[in-house]
């Protein structure tokens, strides 16, 4: 498992337990001195794990050519030589190569900086065009377990990629161990209220049940009619899933950022994500926020899906 970002102290805390606990095999990306001198400070050692320094890397001229290739007509090889300079872009090409499993950064790196490299470089499978990004959110008790999602990539997407996002969802849930009921999230249920953002959510959720007609998927529900059996009985009795949801899609990326920040910070959940669904290769992108039993989790998560995925 790559971490580009093994000079940030919660990713390195994670790597070196990870590594003890046998669960995974890091590749830290960077200095080799500037790592190690970091982890002595914290009383860690590194000196089992992989590193590998961009600027001595053995392999990069077939890298560079590799990412040429993949990127047809996109970057010269200057362009490709400066790409490659950076963490993410080099940490992700080693993924593509199947010199590693998988990657997990953004503990430093924004969003946008941690996934291009993959939108770019891995792709999204066949079948699928558009990636997101999922939470999945643990309560207290063992039977709080939720999928939210799309809180990390689109913005705004329109009713087919929100079908799709739920489509996907669904089946990230399944990793989980969810039998998944999902809810297409809105301010209205069953037409309860008209506007352009209301007819989106119902045409996703008509696009959607298309998709997957095994797939039990309704909307659209506000969250009180999708959650609360009570709710649901009164604004929609006929729904399979009013009421019983636990695959939550947002209607666009503000309302999902807001919302799971919102289950975490106030409600308590642990937040563990974005999992992005539907890439060719495991690619994992942490909060900023994030602690280093989020990096810990999130990497076992990701070494999972690569598991799953051979
Ligand atoms: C994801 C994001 C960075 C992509 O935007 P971008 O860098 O402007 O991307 P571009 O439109 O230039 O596309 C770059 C490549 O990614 C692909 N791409 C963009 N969005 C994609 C998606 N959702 N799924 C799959 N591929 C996608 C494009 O097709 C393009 O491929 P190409 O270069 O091979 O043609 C942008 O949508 C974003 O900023 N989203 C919000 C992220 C965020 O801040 N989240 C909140 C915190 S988690
Ligand atoms: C998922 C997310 O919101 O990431 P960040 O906090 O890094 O913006």
């Amino acid at each position: 498992m790559v971490f580009p970002e093994p000079t940030d102290e919660r990713v390195l805390g994670a790597a070196v337990r990870l590594k003890s606990d046998n669960l995974i095999e890091p590749v830290l990306i960077g200095n080799p001195d500037v790592i190690k001198e970091l982890a002595a400070s914290r009383g860690l050692s590194v000196d089992n794990l992989e590193i590998i320094d961009p600027d001595t890397y053995e392999k990069f001229d077939e890298m560079v050519a590799a990412f040429i290739e993949r990127r047809k007509g996109k970057a010269t090889d200057d362009q490709a030589r400066t790409i490659l300079k950076d963490e993410n872009y080099f940490g992700t090409m080693l993924v593509y190569m199947d010199l590693a499993d998988g990657l997990v950064s953004g503990a430093i790196h924004s969003t946008g900086d941690t996934i291009r490299p993959a939108l770019q470089i891995v792709k999204t499978k066949p079948g699928v065009s558009r990636t997101s990004g999922a939470f999945l959110m643990l309560g207290n008790r063992d039977s709080e377990k939720y999928i939210f999602s799309d809180c990390a990539i689109n913005i705004n997407p329109d009713a087919q990629a929100l079908a799709e996002i739920a489509v996907e969802s669904a089946k990230t849930a399944e990793l989980f161990d969810i039998d998944p009921k999902v809810a297409l999230l809105s301010f209205s249920t069953k037409g309860s209220a008209k506007s352009e953002e209301v007819t989106k959510v119902a045409e996703a959720t008509r696009i959607a049940k298309e998709l997957a007609p095994e797939m039990a998927i309704d909307g659209e529900l506000q969250f009180d009619a999708s959650y609360v059996p009570s709710v649901a009985k009164q604004k929609a009795p006929e729904s399979d899933v009013a009421g019983q949801a636990n695959v939550f899609i947002f209607p666009e990326i503000q309302s999902g950022n807001i919302g799971y920040k919102i289950a975490q910070r106030l409600g308590g959940f642990q937040a563990i994500g974005p999992i992005l669904q539907g890439l060719n290769k495991p690619i994992s992108d942490l909060s900023r926020g994030c602690n280093e039993e989020d990096v810990y989790k999130l990497s076992i998560i990701t070494a999972g899906q690569a598991i799953m995925s051979k």
